[in-house]
This record gives C-alpha cells, sequence and structure tokens, in this order.
C-alpha cells in the first residue's frame, strides 16, 4: 500500500511570517514527485506538514486520506528524511541503522547492505563522517524505512556526483520493487527529471505549478530571430535578451502550430528550455506569481 496526499486550504505561519498559504494539492498514492522552489519557499515547511512534525495553522494535511497530525500509525508509516540527518552524532553509523527498527516496516538487513554497498563505516561516530557520508546515511535510513510515503528533503546535499547518481538509482530500484510514494525535494532538477513522474512546484509560499513531468518538459520554447519578427508573434515572454537586431525569447507554454508556422516562415528558431531554465524563469523574483 503506498499513500496518498491531499491538502486543503493549507496555511503554515512562524510567528507573522506565512511559510504556506492556503494550499490546495492532491498527490496520487504510488508516484514519485520532484518538489521543487526556490530557497526559503517552502518546501521544508511543506514536508514537514506530511511528516506531522508541525501542525498547519490553517486547513486540513490528509495522509493515507486521514489527517496526519497526532496520527501515530499513519506517521510511523511516513519518512522525512532531511539534509544530514536526525542524528544523535555520538551514535556510531551502526547505532543510527539500528535506531531505524523503531518503525514498522524497517529493513536493517537491506540497510546494512546499502551501508557496504556506500562504503559507510559502521563503527564510525555520526560526528566524524564527512558531509557526504552523512547525507548518505540519512539516505539509507530513508530507503530502508520501507515507507508508504518517503520524502527526501535535499538529502543529495554534500553527496558526490558519482554518489547521487548511485542513490538515485537504488531509489528508483527501490520504489519498483515495491511502489510507494516517493517525494524528492532538491534544486538540482535536471539531474533527477529522468526518476520523476509529476513535478510540483512552491514559490513564495503558494503552490505555483503541479504537472506529470511530460507536460514541463513539453511546455517552454525560446524563440531566436529578427526582433520584429519576434515581437510580431505576441507572445507573453518569461524572459528575453537582444543582441544587436536578433532577439531571442523563453516562453512557458508549448507553441501552437499555426505560431510555429509562423514562427518558421519569419525565420525564427525555435528550440527546447531545459527544465532548470524554465524554472528558474517561472520563481523569477521579478515576475508576478502565476
Ligand atoms: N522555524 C522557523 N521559524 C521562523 N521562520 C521559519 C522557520 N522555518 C522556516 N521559516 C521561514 O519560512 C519560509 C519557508 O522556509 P522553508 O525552510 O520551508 O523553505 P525551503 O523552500 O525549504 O528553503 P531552502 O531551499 O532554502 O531549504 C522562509 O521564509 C523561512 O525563513
Amino acid at each position: 500500500m503506498s499513500f496518498t496526499v491531499n491538502l486543503r486550504g493549507v496555511s503554515l505561519r512562524y510567528g507573522s511570517e506565512d511559510a504556506l498559504a492556503d494550499i490546495d494539492l492532491d498527490l496520487e498514492a504510488g508516484k514519485i514527485y520532484g518538489l521543487l522552489g526556490r530557497n526559503g519557499a517552502g518546501k521544508t515547511s511543506l514536508l514537514s506538514l506530511l511528516a506531522a512534525f508541525r501542525k498547519p495553522t490553517a486547513g486540513d494535511v490528509l495522509v493515507g486520506g486521514e489527517p496526519v497530525w497526532e496520527n501515530a500509525p499513519i506517521v510511523s508509516r511516513v519518512a522525512l528524511i532531511r539534509e544530514g540527518g536526525d542524528f544523535d552524532d555520538s551514535d556510531s553509523v551502526k547505532a543510527v541503522i539500528e535506531a531505524g527498527q523503531i518503525r514498522p516496516s524497517f529493513d536493517t538487513e537491506y540497510a546494512l547492505k546499502l551501508a557496504e554497498r556506500f562504503d559507510l563505516p559502521l563503527k564510525k561516530k555520526v560526528r566524524d563522517l564527512s558531509r557526504g557520508k552523512r547525507s548518505v546515511l540519512a539516505a539509507v535510513t530513508g530507503l530502508a524505512a520501507r515507507a508508504e510515503l518517503t520524502m527526501f528533503d535535499e538529502v543529495h546535499l554534500g553527496m558526490d556526483a558519482p554518489t547521487r547518481d548511485a542513490f538515485y538509482k537504488e531509489l528508483l530500484a527501490e520504489y519498483m520493487d515495491r511502489p510507494h510514494t516517493v517525494i524528492l525535494s532538491t534544486h538540482l532538477i535536471d539531474e533527477v527529471a529522468n526518476y520523476l513522474e509529476e513535478v510540483v512546484i512552491v514559490d513564495r509560499g503558494r503552490l505555483l505549478r503541479h504537472a506529470d513531468i511530460e507536460a514541463f518538459q513539453g511546455m517552454g520554447a525560446t524563440l531566436t530571430g529578427p526582433a520584429d519578427a519576434v515581437d510580431a508573434l505576441g507572445l507573453a515572454a518569461l524572459a528575453e535578451q537582444r543582441l544587436g537586431g536578433t532577439k531571442s525569447i523563453t516562453v512557458a507554454d508549448a507553441l501552437d502550430a499555426p505560431t510555429r508556422e509562423r514562427a518558421a516562415a519569419a525565420g525564427i528558431e525555435i528550440g527546447p528550455v531545459g527544465l532548470q531554465d524554465l524554472f528558474i524563469h517561472l520563481t523569477d523574483p521579478e515576475r508576478k506569481a502565476a
């Protein structure tokens, strides 16, 4: 079984600051989601609500169809893994792994297998681990939790590129073996795009977009050509650049066939927009919330 997620009119306030405002979000069970947002957008706050680390100031947070707050049976099957883990620094790696057994579905054998594969020194104290190895330990406890909803909050930070690659592959293998709901919060969008089924973007405490990864990948376009011809298309540009008489614009929406034909006839080149670039443009602080 894996958990659905439903948020209805959810707000979270710290003192006088709204970290999240009026969020409505539905996630289906058994998919891998990417959670994107700039620094301070509200990603960690959102995940904290789903793990019942925090109580919403307003609204309903349902996990597996039930309110998650003070719901021990549900919470015990939800794993939120934060960067660097929430470990006692004086514990050994082995002790951290053994402590995972507090969860009903924690798989110690799998955790030890992963520890060996990722070269984690079992006897070392957490405080003596490098930043990257500490992240790996956090990732290992998350994978081995075998939870119904597993959330990794920028857990890749500190891992080098080959380690991140191995982590994503292991995550996918574990997911294929035992479908469950996964949320990956990250800034490295292009790196994880191949693993994601849907993408959720939060921006300044609000839900900006939620769509299939394919929809995002087909979403934007860049158009480059004579400035007058580009302007004549009358498209709403997310960003634009001008060099002499040539203009390049980035648009968020997919172009329809007539626009493509007009552009081609005017000598305008059309190219794709990388997910990372699209994300940067969509969450540009200069841009009004969409
Ligand atoms: N404990 C707290 N007390 C007060 N304000 C907080 C607290 N935690 C977060 N905030 C504020 O809430 C907003 C959202 O923070 P949050 O950590 O959820 O963002 P984030 O998207 O995870 O950011 P990052 O990518 O930098 O980790 C920010 O303005 C932040 O300063």
